[in-house]
């Protein structure tokens, strides 16, 4: 369920994410670099697509405008109809109830149990503490960690920190997840694992997954596989990934 207003512009066919002429800038002055350039994309509501290309290319530059966390400078970004483009603090707010991070540094609080950590993420929708308990309690199941829910983060391996911020991420049902290299810190099959729980819960919950990864062990995963260069995307095949990142 979105926590955005209703839009009667929102057709169902229309895009989970679109943007058209996005550029972006760094810095002012002599020291402005524009670090995106004519970025245009849509990603359909379901699909799973992967972003590649080489470091300093604008991957996380990228995502954080779609994830509501940068303001637009020039350029058009929707997120499930609602325009970003001079939006407001509080519509940016908004729109953010809607994503779920994962981020490489999986930002979980240290002082928290692995059940608190994934309850936070709810602490701002509108749930009883019943439904709550259960959605926790199951999404924790889904990834793995049912007997882990009262260990501290301190205590765990680094796959099941990556899965309880999976967990974190996924337990508000959103409709969109921003994964940046979710597997960078993981060895091959906690890897392949997470983004396979990741790809079954997303399905199960029909949301839209963009995930950034130098990790060309995952690409089959993806529905489309997008490439960054220089600030300017280009389409490539599987193939042509694999290729580009060799194992
Ligand atoms: N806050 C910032 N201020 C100034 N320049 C920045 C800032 N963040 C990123 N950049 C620059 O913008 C360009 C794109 O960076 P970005 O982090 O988006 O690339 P990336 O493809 O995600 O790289 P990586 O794979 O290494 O994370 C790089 O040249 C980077 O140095």
């Amino acid at each position: 369920m979105s926590n955005l207003p209703e839009t009667p512009i929102s057709a169902p066919s229309e895009p989970t994410i679109s943007m058209t002429h996005l550029n972006h800038h760094y810095g002012q002055g002599s020291l402005r670099k524009q670090v995106l350039f004519d970025i245009n994309l849509q990603i359909d509501r379901g699909e799973i697509l992967i972003m590649t290309g080489p470091s300093g290319s604008g991957k996380t530059t990228l995502l954080t405008l779609m994830g509501s966390l940068r303001s637009i400078q020039d350029g058009s970004l929707s997120i499930l109809g609602h325009e970003l483009f001079n939006a407001s603090k509080e519509q940016m707010t908004l729109a953010r109830r809607d994503i779920g991070y994962i981020f490489q540094a999986h930002n979980l609080l240290n002082f928290l149990t692995v059940y608190q950590n994934v309850e936070m993420a709810l602490e701002i929708q509108t749930v009883t503490a019943a439904e709550a308990d259960t959605r926790i309690r199951n999404v924790l199941t889904a990834v793995g960690l049912e007997d882990r829910m009262n260990y501290y983060p301190s205590d765990l391996s680094g796959g099941q920190k990556q899965r309880t911020a999976i967990a974190r991420a996924l337990v508000s049902q959103p409709k969109i997840i921003l994964a940046d290299e979710p597997t960078a810190a993981l060895d091959k099959k906690s890897g392949r694992d997470v983004v396979e729980i990741m790809e079954k819960l997303a399905r199960e919950q029909g949301c839209t997954i963009l995930l950034v990864t130098h990790d060309n062990r995952i690409l089959d995963l993806a529905d489309r596989i997008i490439c960054m260069e220089d600030g300017h995307l280009v389409n490539r095949s599987a193939v042509d990934a694999i290729v580009q990142h060799p194992k």
